[in-house]
């Protein structure tokens, strides 16, 4: 079932990363939040349709940097950012870039599983409806598609208008991954999926997000360096706000270029 914990190399290399494989372009970042400088001038591309894992010791700024690929930043008071991030050549910091455009475009699941207190069926048109979608024909399918997608179909297409709160943490997390790529987005933002999940929940979860790379680019924050290590096509080990190193995987665990990411790794500190 798990063979993928084989590490598998990367079909791409991030060195000639050609343009269009190119999901996000970080170029200078710099983030502060008052006087606290969250992240110093990073510069990363991350591969279209891979797994990147963010990996660091806690306040490294893991979730701030997965935060800046759908400006969910910008809804903290003080938070202030420079230099750019390209998705589709298209710096998302411009001026004119429409936020919520920009947030179906990026779908974003947090640690806990946060389902509407509504149907199963209705957490997942919730988005379709906001953009005007109402034939119920359409709505259905997309419904069935997007849960068959998270492997959930099965085990709730006779229950889809009982409460999303009825369901298992483990489902409940599947639920919300759906709700996301109901919308079609391009980039899906995983903040620790799995750490409110027992063990059997968090390997049918790492199952999917192995499988959502088919569609989606995946870019997942985790403590857990077995889970980057498992899922992770490309891993980058943040420290104190800054990029240490992104490498493929299996080099980063392997052999890490920097001592910092050793130390990391080897479990010296963090
Ligand atoms: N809303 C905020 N206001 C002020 N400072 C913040 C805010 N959010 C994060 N920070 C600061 O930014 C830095 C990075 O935080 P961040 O949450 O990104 O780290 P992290 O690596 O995700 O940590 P953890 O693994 O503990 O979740 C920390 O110094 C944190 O205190």
């Amino acid at each position: 079932m798990f063979d993928y914990f084989d590490l598998v190399k990367p079909q791409v290399s991030l060195d000639n990363l050609p343009a269009d494989q190119v999901a996000i372009d970080v170029v200078g970042l710099t983030l502060t939040f008052g006087q606290t400088r969250a992240l110093h001038n990073i510069n990363m591309r991350v591969p279209k349709c891979q797994i990147t894992s963010l990996i660091g010791p806690s306040g490294c700024g893991k979730s701030t940097l997965l935060g800046c690929f759908n400006r969910l930043n910008d809804l903290t008071p003080g938070c202030h950012v420079e230099g750019e991030v390209l998705i589709n050549g298209k710096n998302i910091y411009h001026r004119r870039q429409d936020v919520a455009v920009l947030r179906t475009q990026v779908g974003m699941v947090f640690q806990r599983p946060n389902p509407f207190p509504m149907s199963i069926y209705d957490n997942l048109v919730y988005g379709l409806k906001i953009q005007g979608i109402r034939d119920r024909r359409t709505l259905d399918n997309a419904v069935e598609q997007a849960l068959i997608d998270v492997a959930l179909w099965k085990e709730v297409r006779d229950r889809l208008f009982d409460s999303a709160l009825t369901l298992s943490g483990g489902q409940q997390q599947r639920l919300v991954i759906a709700r996301a790529i109901i919308l079609q987005p391009e980039i899906l933002l995983l903040d620790e999926p799995t750490s409110a999940l027992d063990p059997i929940s968090t390997l049918t979860i790492e199952e999917l997000i192995y499988q959502l790379k088919e569609k989606y680019t995946v870019l997942v924050v985790t403590h857990n360096m077995q889970q980057a290590a498992r899922v992770s096509d490309f891993t980058a080990f943040l420290h104190e706000g800054h990029l240490i190193e992104y490498s493929d995987t299996n080099q980063l665990f392997t052999r890490p270029r920097q001592q910092q990411t050793e130390e990391y790794i080897t479990g010296r500190y963090g």
